[in-house]
């Protein structure tokens, strides 16, 4: 805690506290505010990371399946400054990633605020700080805490909460019904009749570890999905897009894509997966929705060991009844509906921040707001794009920082609930 003015308030088992932080406060330690981090630490910036659970990246490892592994090859995910280690396999497990950002936040010295969550946080014009509250989500009663600081870099994620869909007669359904997110294993699921909700990567992939597991997934399309190979004759397809997409328009680089999608994987409309009209990479720079890069859920379909079924119309007891008017018995339901950010909870900004919760400017521009404030993380382009918005902030906020200290020492903030310093 050598970084931080504690401000404290009548005495320490008092309920509130108040801390100045002489640096910016990092909301979240994922990959996105561990690199952030790290990019400051190596400028000799002070920092407070500050996370609602009890562990780095939550997203990794509490809220995914255990056969996941990264569908990016390995050079499009490590973060900046600490490569992946030589004998990582071109796509690592999530065991591997998981050690891999442990080995990170140990090699930069990060060790966050764990279970703080973010309750709120705004920007005082008149003191020019930022007030960041959070409340503990640790048992017993470590109080509420309230951070000063003159940088605030949001780091929550665009995974931040679950999107589940609100079904007629989901209620009265009576099955097991969980969240992708809460899904591990396809283990519990054997000859059961598995309703997976979503043909994202999520549905896609689960849908496979279910057939895996000897389950009976059946997936519903609701509309269209784009499927690419992960690789074509060896050669990443994400890898060639983003090659391709520095010397060729997006809309040609589509072009390509679908071109190879159709050579090795055929036509994939006639098994109910039929393509948006929007190409797979505009649709992913536009609208955020990422294309399946398939890892064998596609030969499933094809084998019809996964079923592919349309939209839901409503559940009952024991069965769902689909838009095209079948009905079929069901055990469980698994919503791979999707994610959404959670700044509009808590942030109260609206000029950087768009009401959903992503930045208003489109990549490569959203990492900056007003007034100290920056987002890591909401580029829609994974992990690639987390690492190049903490290059540009760090580089920010470490000049400002140097800047302000080689000024005369700036005012300490006054606040009726700080009284000590130390
Ligand atoms: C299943 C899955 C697989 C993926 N695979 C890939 C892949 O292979 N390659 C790729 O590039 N991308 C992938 N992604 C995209 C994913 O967004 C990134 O991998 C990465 O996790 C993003 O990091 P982040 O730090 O921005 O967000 P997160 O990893 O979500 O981290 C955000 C952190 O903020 C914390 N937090 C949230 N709200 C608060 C609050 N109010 N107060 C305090 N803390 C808070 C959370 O607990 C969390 O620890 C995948 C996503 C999912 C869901
Ligand atoms: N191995 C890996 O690296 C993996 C990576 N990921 C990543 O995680 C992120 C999240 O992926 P994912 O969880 O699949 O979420 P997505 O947002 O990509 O997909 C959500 C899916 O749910 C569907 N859906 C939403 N609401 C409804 C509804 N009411 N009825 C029917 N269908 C509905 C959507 O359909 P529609 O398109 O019609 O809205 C879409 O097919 C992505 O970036 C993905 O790439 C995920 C899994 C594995
Ligand atoms: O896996 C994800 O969620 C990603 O966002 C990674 C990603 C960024 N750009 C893409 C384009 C096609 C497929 C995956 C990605």
């Amino acid at each position: 805690m050598e970084n931080l003015f504690r401000l404290a308030d009548h005495d320490e088992s008092s309920a509130r506290r108040c801390v100045v932080v002489n640096g910016p406060v990092i909301v979240g330690a994922g990959p996105s505010g561990l690199a952030t981090a790290a990019l400051l630490r190596d400028q000799g910036v002070p920092f407070v990371v500050l996370e609602k659970t009890d562990c780095i990246a939550s997203l990794w490892q509490k809220r995914t399946y255990d056969r996941l592994k990264l569908h990016l090859p390995k050079q499009f995910c490590q973060l900046p400054k600490l490569p992946f280690p030589e004998d990582f396999p071109e796509y690592p497990t999530k065991s591997q990633f998981i050690g891999y950002l442990e080995a990170y936040a140990r090699r930069f010295d990060i060790n966050p605020q764990f279970n703080e969550c973010v309750q709120s946080a705004r920007y005082d014009e008149t003191s020019g700080w930022w007030h960041v509250q959070t409340v503990s989500t640790a048992g017993g009663s470590r109080g509420e805490v309230e951070y000063l600081c003159r940088w605030l870099v949001v780091a929550t994620g665009e995974n931040a909460e679950c999107v589940t869909p609100d079904f007629e007669g989901l209620a009265e359904f009576g099955g097991d019904v969980m969240h992708a997110c809460e899904y591990k294993s396809g283990e519990k699921f054997a000859e059961k009749k598995v309703l997976v909700v979503g043909c994202g990567n999520s549905g896609m992939e689960l849908s496979l570890d279910l057939c895996n597991h000897d389950a009976l997934p059946a997936m519903v399309i609701r509309d269209s999905v784009h499927v690419l190979p992960r690789e074509v004759m060896g050669i990443s397809t994400f890898g060639l897009a983003v090659l391709l997409m520095k010397r060729l328009p997006l809309w040609l680089v589509d072009k390509l894509l679908l071109i190879l999608a159709w050579l090795v994987l055929g036509n994939v409309e006639k098994y109910g997966l039929k393509r948006p009209l929007v190409g797979p990479m505009e649709l992913k720079n536009t609208k955020g929705k990422t294309p399946v890069l398939d890892i064998g859920a596609l030969a499933k379909i094809r084998s019809g060991e996964i079923k592919v079924v349309p939209g839901i119309k409503k559940f009952s007891p024991g069965q769902v009844e689909l838009v095209n008017g079948e009905k079929h018995d069901v055990d469980s339901v698994i919503l791979a509906t999707g994610y959404r950010s959670n700044v509009p909870y808590w942030l109260k900004e609206s000029e950087f921040f768009s009401k959903e919760g992503f930045p208003k400017s489109s990549f490569p521009n959203g990492w900056k707001g007003n007034s100290g404030l920056y987002a890591v993380g909401f580029t829609r382009r994974g992990l690639c794009g987390a690492s190049s918005d903490a290059i540009n902030i760090a580089q920010d906020i470490g000049k400002e920082y140097k800047e302000k200290m080689g000024q005369k020492k700036t005012s300490t903030p006054t606040h009726r609930r700080c009284i000590s310093q130390y």
